[in-house]
């Protein structure tokens, strides 16, 4: 792996492999209550403010004039309503940021067993992540638990996070604690780890640090996606039915002439998926709620793909625009794939678009 953004990319590394311990062991002590729903509807577990306010904390600590959009805020932890998920939220980040230093971490980013953190200022880095969103200059977006209806399954979620430079993505990290580590061998261990740099490559780490060396050369697999024929594609696509429109990716796999049922995973955890050579085929085209999807959700996942050697686009073949805020614009759906699959993809969408116009006139 190379050097490009490398102090960047370690702070990163450990704030990832910290909020994926702490998902991971929130997970099997859940309890009712620790859940609230958000205005959208969507659920929001103590494990995702908490997730939050420990990436942003180390963030803040490491670098304190980066600006952060991140997914989740503290408005619903402050209201008096909110105590008990509260007081959860602060216990879970503080057992997280307190940890003994692991392996590449550095006493100075602010982690240990000496740096509890106060209520407020654990409350206050959850809300560094207001940030707007821009087109110029730096900024890291979050997702601290994607797919947090994979993670209440017990299923696929990821811990998402990005640098974005200029509206470029330049540096991607997918923690998912509930991957198999070789996918080869479903069954076996799980966790994995995704780390991409623009330029330099798209890598698979171990998800708990091991050795004295934060990444050396031997820890990381680096992935390409490997050349598909039909017979063996697959579409990746959403558990969610209200996600993406699901009838549409059947009518585009028939097209493609793909036999094989889709793989159905929640979160970027499927961007990682194809990155490593599952599928071949990353599809989610919008269900026409006028829902529009966010940079925080697709940031990390589409420089893994890109750095795989694959491309990420809308369905139009237009690149996804970072730089317009917190969402990606209107939702034209995201097509993802390896650079002679994506091409036949697009056209294949716009076939099933001239079907589905035809059926639906007649
Ligand atoms: N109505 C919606 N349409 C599309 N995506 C949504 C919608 N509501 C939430 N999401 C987000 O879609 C992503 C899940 O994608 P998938 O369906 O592919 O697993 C998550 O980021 C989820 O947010 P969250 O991060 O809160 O889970
Ligand atoms: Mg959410
Ligand atoms: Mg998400
Ligand atoms: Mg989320």
């Amino acid at each position: 792996m190379s050097d490009s953004y490398f102090a960047e990319k370690q702070v990163a590394i450990a704030a990832v492999r910290r909020a994926c311990a702490l998902t991971s062991s929130v997970f099997n002590k859940l309890v009712r209550n620790e859940t609230l729903t958000k205005d959208d509807k969507s659920p929001v577990t103590v494990g995702d403010f908490a997730a939050q306010a420990v990436v942003n904390t180390i963030l803040s600590r490491t670098f304190p004039h980066d600006p952060i959009v991140g997914e989740e805020d503290a408005s619903d932890l402050r209201a008096d309503t909110g105590a008990s998920l509260r007081e959860r939220v602060v216990a879970l980040a503080n057992e997280s940021l307190t940890a003994p230093l692991q392996p590449g971490e550095s006493e100075s980013w602010g982690l240990g067993p000496t740096h509890h953190r106060t209520t407020e200022e654990l409350l206050a880095a959850i809300d560094r992540g207001n940030y707007e969103g821009s087109r110029t200059g730096r900024m890291w977006t979050l997702d601290p638990i994607d797919g947090t209806k994979g993670f209440l399954r017990g299923e696929q979620y990821a811990v998402c996070l990005a640098l974005i430079v200029d509206a470029r993505v330049e540096l991607g990290i997918i923690g998912c604690p509930n991957l198999p580590a070789d996918p080869a061998q479903p069954a076996g261990e799980r966790g994995a780890l995704f780390v991409a740099t623009r330029g330099h490559g798209a890598f698979q780490l171990p998800l708990r640090p091991a050795g004295e060396a934060l990444q050396p050369e031997e820890q990381a697999a680096r992935l390409q996606i490997p050349r598909f024929t039909p017979e063996r594609l697959n579409l990746l696509e959403s558990v969610e039915k209200a996600h993406a429109k699901l009838s549409f990716n059947e009518r585009v796999a028939r097209v493609l002439g793909v036999t094989r049922p889709p793989t159905r995973m929640d979160s970027q955890a499927k961007y990682a998926a194809l990155a490593r050579g599952d599928g071949g085929v990353y599809l989610r085209m919008p269900v026409g709620s006028g829902y529009r999807e966010k940079i925080w959700d697709h940031a990390p996942g589409s420089l893994l793909v890109e750095e795989a050697g694959g491309v990420v686009t809308d369905s139009r073949g237009q690149p996804l625009d970072f730089g317009l805020g917190r969402t990606l614009g209107e939702n034209y759906g995201v097509v993802g794939a390896g650079k002679e699959v994506h091409a036949t993809v697009l056209e294949a969408i716009k076939q099933a678009n001239q079907e589905e116009a035809k059926e639906e006139c007649q």
